[in-house]
């Protein structure tokens, strides 16, 4: 389904490559955590499989076709297999959650009558039933999360990549996104998933692919997150007495009031404001799936938040629209009807 031959990848203007002779297979209907430290070249491997980058060696098979020979032009093609989700959600903040949704469809040329039928379906299924005429403004940042990911499956991709989809999620709201994410798991999506959430890891027991400095230092089939992957949390959480628990949908009891990770020694109200969260997610409290996380009501910034930690920040092209990122329209062609740049976090 996803093949790396020996594939390397050196950015331009790098001294050293991002990736170096990096191979694996992924079947059809895996779930693949990528971990490892900051700059090891995870979001790398998924823009890969996308085809936003190409290798500078090696070969890329997904879904059979070897990506080297897609032509630009059916590129927008090739990625309607392909849903992606962000850690940003990129929603578009003028647009209901229904119209959100819709975008995918609407792009692709779907008819009214089968948009009508599939997006309250979708929205169903990631537990926003009734949320539909919100506007992402009006959502907590797990609801967000989960419209973004009812955007990316609701064309029935067979292969769903998600970077650090709970990156700007506590972790009683992350633990809701894990379970839609194992629900269109379970129903034969291959999912690969770049993470730093070492508790859902840990618990899931899925396949493990760490990266270290572009190369892969592990392959396990039921893995854990492991040591040298962590990164800190900006501030940890007040330790519980009794910690709470979410039970993901294959039985799996994870703690949510515990934070993963080793705490960090810089408090929160250092952090700089331009590595907070851009969102304000719901507090973290044990909520049963799958029902959507609650608004922040009071505004207030929960305590165990993690910044977004990049070591070296990498901005996709400003040029690049959504749609294009979302593999629904070839890059740089024209917009058309829709307003798809104004995107981002809405909180
Ligand atoms: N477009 C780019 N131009 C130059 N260097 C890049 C580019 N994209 C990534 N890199 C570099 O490649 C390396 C791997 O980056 P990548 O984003 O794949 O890591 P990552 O494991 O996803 O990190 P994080 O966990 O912080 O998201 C880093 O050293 C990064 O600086």
């Amino acid at each position: 389904m996803i093949r790396f031959d020996h594939i390397s990848k050196q950015y331009r203007g790098t001294s050293r490559p991002a990736l170096g002779d990096v191979s694996f297979e992924a079947q059809r209907g895996e779930f693949v955590f990528l971990v490892g430290a900051s700059g090891s070249g995870k979001s790398s491997c998924l823009r890969l499989i996308l085809k936003e980058e190409r290798p500078s060696k090696g070969k890329i098979h997904v879904l059979g076709q070897d990506l080297g020979t897609i032509s630009s032009r059916k590129v927008p093609y090739f990625r309607r297999n392909i849903g992606v989700v962000f850690q940003d959600f990129r929603l578009l903040p003028n647009k209901t959650v229904h119209q959100n949704v819709a975008f995918t469809l609407q792009v692709i040329g779907k008819s009214r009558g089968y948009i009508q039928e599939a997006v309250p379906d979708v929205l169903k299924m990631v537990g926003l039933e009734g949320k539909a005429q919100r506007m992402p403004h009006e959502l907590s940042g797990g609801e967000q999360q989960r419209v973004a990911i009812a955007r990316a499956v609701v064309n029935k991709p067979q292969i769903l990549l998600a970077d650090e989809p709970t990156g700007n999620l506590d972790p009683a709201t992350s633990a809701g996104i894990m379970n839609v994410l194992e629900r269109i798991n379970a129903g034969g999506t291959t999912i690969i998933m770049a993470t730093h959430e070492a508790m859902f890891v840990d618990q899931m027991k899925k396949r493990v692919i760490e990266l270290s400095q572009g190369e892969i230092v592990r392959d396990e089939r039921h893995g854990g997150y492991g040591v040298t992957a962590a990164i800190p949390l900006v501030k940890p959480a007040p330790a519980p007495t009794e910690p709470a628990t979410v039970q993901l949908t294959t039985g799996v009891v994870v703690p949510v009031a515990a934070p993963a990770r080793q705490p960090a020694a810089t408090p929160a109200a250092e952090i700089p404001a331009a590595v907070r969260p851009a969102t304000t997610p719901a507090a973290a409290t044990a909520a049963p799936e799958p029902a959507p996380e609650a608004s922040p009501a009071d505004g207030k910034q929960p305590d165990n938040v993690r910044p977004i930690t990049r070591a070296n920040p990498v901005a996709h092209p400003a040029e690049m629209s959504l749609a294009e990122r979302l593999g629904l329209r070839a890059n740089g062609t024209d917009g058309g009807d829709y307003d798809d740049q104004n995107v981002g976090p809405v909180k």
